[in-house]
């Protein structure tokens, strides 16, 4: 500190016999240079001009404490290390810091040249160059450490009697931003491979039939907004691998997609599964609690499937929920909020559920706010042969075949109504790859309702007729039955016998045994 900083500090005069300039350090005076009087002196400047004057009384304090003040043993209370050379760059003090940084010890540095001790000896060019330099990052090759930098030289009169450095370790630091860095790099590959992800589902999704392409263009739209979905169709047409993709598009791709059946979940757990419980709120509860789908999927997707069969009392609490934006866990307080895009799914009636007091209005439109209706399979044109073609390739590849699939085999699937849609079609492509041996998919591969005829609507075998009046032997009835059910399934296979089998789910022997036993061959 200099005199300068205690200028003018109160305004009476008095003299201590000296003349002091303003840029004298405190630290340079000796209790003995100052006047008796425990008052006021005058600073002059070189000229002898008056500067101002000091409280003698603070100088006089100053100058005691620091000549008391161990200074150099308070360096090595800092954790900043420091090393000190004099003008011909000889080190003749490190710190404690120092000490602990580098690993050195006192005697094995002190009196030796810097550039001796320090391969880089920045502080070397320091010294020549009477500037100050700074380095955010220098790495010690010695320790293997990186250290943070200032580096000063010592001036006294005008003149360099020496040079200083301040390093801080940064090594755990930079190890740290490292990870950080590392960490960042791992985040970007998770987004870029969801969105690859995304992209290998949409590839996966097959249908180029107008109403078709047309759910999938809204279904683009709808990814775009956190709009809640209700996505209606039939059985396996498709209603989840839809709202799959709504989500793989969304901003929140890289977030939990959490599905929950809700046909699956009795009654009595669903407020569970869905809102979780704290530690301890019913008998038998889980040590720790337990989270809820909705906090599971937060900041994500919740894909309600088969909505329509979510108990009323439920249907009130998710209303709540999809108001409130918050959970009321079970055993809880307070209420948790929770960020999530709601996306469910039915193949019910909901407006015919409505009228039945089974589904809540309210629920209903706060769920509906885009519709998605998917058509069934019968209803999307030439995509069941699309689908065929792609589900032969993945089957195909799955058990190692590769197969084509025959004409008239194209022509039953064409005609059969797949009251299963999707679902059916894939079940049916997988069974006919594993029973086919060759290179072709043929008819007889395909399971038996297909080519038997329209399954939507099978035709009723006709049995023979019973007279309420007569007394029925049942076991020539059943005989009976089984004999026309026999003949039919050979009629409709056109004689093929592994066709009629497979049409009457028997095995080969049994089918040979019957055949036998009903007198149909000899
Ligand atoms: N357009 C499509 N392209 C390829 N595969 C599809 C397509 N649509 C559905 N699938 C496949 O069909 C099966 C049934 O589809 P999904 O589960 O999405 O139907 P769903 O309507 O949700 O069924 P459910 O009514 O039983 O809940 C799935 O294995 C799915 O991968």
């Amino acid at each position: 500190m200099k005199i300068s900083d205690f200028l003018n500090r109160v305004s009476v005069l008095d003299k201590a016999g000296m003349s002091l300039n303003g840029d004298t350090n405190i630290q340079d005076l000796r209790v003995e240079m100052l006047g008796k009087d425990e008052s006021l002196m005058d600073v002059l400047d070189e000229n002898g001009e008056k500067l101002g004057e000091v409280d003698s009384v603070n100088i006089r304090y100053l100058v005691t404490k620091y000549s008391e003040l161990p200074s150099m043993d308070l360096l090595d209370h800092f954790r900043e290390a420091i090393v000190i050379i004099d003008e011909k760059g000889r080190i003749f003090y490190i710190n404690e810091a120092y000490k602990k940084i580098l690993g050195v010890k006192a005697r094995k540095v002190v009196g030796k040249y810097i550039y001796d001790v320090e391969g880089s000896a920045l502080l070397y060019e320091v010294l020549k160059s009477g500037k100050a330099m700074v380095q955010e990052k220098h790495f010690v090759k010695s320790v293997n450490k990186y250290v943070s930098l200032r580096m000063c030289p010592l001036y006294k009169e005008n003149k360099i009697i020496g040079a200083f450095s301040i390093f801080t370790d940064i090594t755990e630091i930079d190890n740290l931003s490292n990870e950080v860095k590392r960490y960042s790099g791992i985040v970007d590959e998770y987004h870029r491979e969801k969105e690859a992800e995304s992209e290998t589902l949409r590839s996966q999704i097959i249908g180029n039939s107008p109403n078709f392409i047309h759910i999938l263009d809204q279904a683009g739209i709808v990814a775009k907004t956190d709009a809640a979905v209700l996505v209606t169709g039939a059985n396996g047409s498709g209603k989840e691998v839809i709202t799959k993709l709504i989500h793989m598009s969304s901003a929140r791709r890289s977030k939990p997609f959490i599905t929950v059946n809700c046909s699956a979940i009795p009654d009595s757990l669903i407020e569970s599964e869905l809102f979780g419980y704290e530690e301890g709120s019913f008998t038998g509860s889980r040590k720790g609690g337990q989270m809820g789908k909705f906090e599971l999927a937060n900041k994500g997707t919740i894909f309600l499937d088969e909505i329509g069969d979510m108990p009323l009392q439920m249907q009130a609490k998710l209303l709540r929920v999809l108001e409130l934006g918050e959970i009321e866990k079970i055993g809880r307080q307070k209420n948790v909020e929770v960020d999530v895009r709601v996306i469910a799914a039915t193949n019910q009636p909901l407006p015919e559920l409505i009228k039945q007091k089974k589904f809540r209005e309210d629920l209903y439109y706060r769920l509906n706010v885009v519709n998605l209706t998917i058509p069934s399979l019968k209803d999307r044109g030439n995509d069941v042969i699309l689908l065929a073609n792609h589900f032969a390739d993945v089957f195909g590849n799955k058990y190692s075949k590769r197969l084509t699939i025959s004409d008239e085999a194209y022509r039953a699937i064409a005609r059969y109504g797949w009251p299963g849609n999707v679902r059916e079609l894939q079940n049916s492509i997988e069974h006919a790859v594993i029973l086919c041996s060759g290179s072709t998919i043929l008819m007889e591969h395909l399971p038996g309702r297909i080519f038997a005829g329209d399954a939507a609507e099978p035709d009723a075998p006709s049995l023979p007729a019973i007279s309420k009046d007569e007394d029925v032997d049942y076991f020539r009835f059943m005989a009976n039955v089984e004999k026309q059910l026999m003949l039919e399934a050979l009629e409709r296979s056109s004689g093929s016998r592994t066709r009629a089998m497979e049409l009457l789910g028997l095995s080969r022997r049994t089918f040979y045994r019957k055949l036998k036993e009903n007198g149909i061959v000899p």
